[in-house]
């Protein structure tokens, strides 16, 4: 997969089929997950992990009671985001209902 930066245009375009995920100003995509409760949402962030391996590309994940962040951008485009990201957007986003994550 090449790994650019992606244009504005192009972050706009795939957002657009990403509901709940948005890019922040420093330049990292992210979204929150909500959960019934701490079990749960650690049962999520350790089959983000296993995704994260298959793809060797790996957000940072803050775990709370009930909730879950993800947080990436690529490190070797010196912290822009890429297409790497939103492949791994699109994994986490498929596993969610698994997790009952909302
Ligand atoms: C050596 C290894 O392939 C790299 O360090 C990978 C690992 N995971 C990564 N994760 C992220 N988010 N960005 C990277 O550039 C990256 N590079």
């Amino acid at each position: 997969m090449a790994v650019e930066p992606l244009s504005r245009d192009d972050i706009e375009a795939r957002l657009a089929d990403l509901p709940g995920w948005s890019v922040t100003d420093d330049e990292r995509l992210t979204r929150t997950y909500s959960f019934g409760g701490h079990p749960a949402a650690a049962g999520m962030v350790a089959h983000i992990a296993q995704i994260q391996e298959e793809l060797n590309h790996h957000s940072d994940i803050a775990l709370g009671y009930n909730k879950v962040t993800v947080s990436v951008n690529t490190h070797s485009v010196g912290g822009k985001v890429t297409e790497m990201d939103f492949a791994l957007a699109r994994r986490i986003e498929a596993i969610a209902s698994a997790h009952d994550a909302q």
